[in-house]
């Protein structure tokens, strides 16, 4: 049986692309394994898929790659000698990265033991972690086109980024019924990113009452970021971070809110949700959401604000604004080219796996 190392975490972007490649793979006859940080959001995510998952120590998790994230070399180092362990006992075929922190000594313990890795960079510019583990990488796949000129050359390979197949299988029905809502008024989700965003909640929150005489409101507000004072506010719901209904959540909504991570305006995309993104400013990131944002608001798929102009005036208005015209959002998205990455990336698995002198 060919075996595979799944790898990658810190934030659920960099897992929820594996998550999508875990049915085909299966189908495929891989035996899959993960390997990610102690305490992550991956344990749990991977947990539950019933993935055997292994825990190795990592550097300090952030919300963003940071020289910081070194500041720790010995979590660092043992985690090298525990995916060196790891290597040695399950002897996987291949190794694929989501990248993230945790990825870095698991990607380098690989290339020591001579298994072929795949890395996968979902923004535009490539994160810390996977410029640290090109070197070491056989083959890097990209989400967008831009980014094949900073990969090496002989190593980039477009692919897309794989997007959970459920999510385009979503009941508005039942998504209604769990969130208590009505059907004679529009739907807005809003996405603060996989760990939340205060300044997005803030945003939001402050314009609630404006907003809820015409909007029905679900706010995916993240980890520790619910507002008790507003639990029972009709036509407003808040979660920290949906799982399994996303998919019904998705169904219901007319439009989106949302930070500009790569996998959720993927995701955005492929089931043509008009958007109004508001991506991570440089101050507190590299500012690869700044990136993915203009590239989708000039292919006509999105509205973007940045936090400096994130006024209540201005979001409001460009909130009804999307609505109003959310048709020439849609069509726009129906010309896009959709790419069929989750087969793209585990056609290249193969081709490494069957080219492995192994
Ligand atoms: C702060 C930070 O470091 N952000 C980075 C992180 O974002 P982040 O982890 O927020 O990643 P994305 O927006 O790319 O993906 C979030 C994923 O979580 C899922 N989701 C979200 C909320 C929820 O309640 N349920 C749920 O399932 C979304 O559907 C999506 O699949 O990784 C992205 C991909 O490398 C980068 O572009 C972002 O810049």
């Amino acid at each position: 049986m060919k075996r595979i190392i799944l790898t990658g975490g810190g934030t659920a972007g960099h897992v929820t692309p594996n998550i999508a490649l875990l049915p085909r793979l299966k189908e495929l006859g891989y035996d899959i394994h993960y390997i990610g940080s102690y305490e992550g959001i991956e344990k749990k995510l991977i947990e539950e898929m019933q993935i055997p998952y292994y825990g190795i120590s990592s550097g300090k998790l952030r919300r963003y790659f940071d020289l910081k994230n070194f500041s720790d070399p010995f979590k660092v180092l043992k985690g090298y000698a525990e995916a060196r362990r790891l290597m040695k006992k399950l002897k996987p075929d291949i190794v694929f990265s989501k990248g993230g922190f945790v990825a870095v000594p698991v990607v380098m313990a690989a290339n020591r033991a001579h298994i072929p890795v795949i890395c996968h960079e979902s923004d535009m510019t490539p994160g810390l972690a996977n410029k640290l583990t090109a070197p070491f990488a056989t083959r890097i796949c990209c989400n967008f086109p831009e980014t094949v000129k900073y990969l090496p050359a002989e190593k980039a390979v477009l692919t897309g980024s794989p997007i959970r197949q459920e999510l385009k299988s979503g009941n508005k029905d039942v998504a209604r019924v769990f969130c208590g809502f009505t059907s004679d008024k529009p739907v807005l989700l809003i996405i603060g990113g996989s760990l939340g965003s205060a300044n997005v909640n803030a945003a939001i929150r402050g314009i609630l009452p404006q907003l809820l005489p015409d909007f029905q409101v679900i706010h995916l507000c993240g980890k520790g970021k619910l507002d008790p004072s507003l639990n029972g506010t009709e036509g407003y719901v808040q979660f920290e971070y949906i799982k399994k209904e996303l998919a019904d959540l998705f169904a219901l909504s007319d439009i989106v809110v949302s930070r500009a991570g790569a996998n959720a305006i993927c995701e955005l995309l492929e089931l043509r949700k008009p958007a109004l993104l508001i991506p991570l400013g440089s101050n507190a990131s590299r500012g690869d959401q700044i990136l993915n944002a203009e590239s989708f608001r000039s292919q006509g798929f999105c509205e973007v604000l940045t936090e400096d102009d994130l006024t209540p005036d201005r979001l409001l208005s460009t909130i009804h604004s999307l609505y109003d015209n959310r048709d020439t959002y849609i069509q726009s998205m129906e010309k896009s080219q959709l790419s069929n990455a989750i087969s793209s990336i585990t056609d290249l698995i193969e081709s490494c796996v069957n080219k492995s002198p192994k």
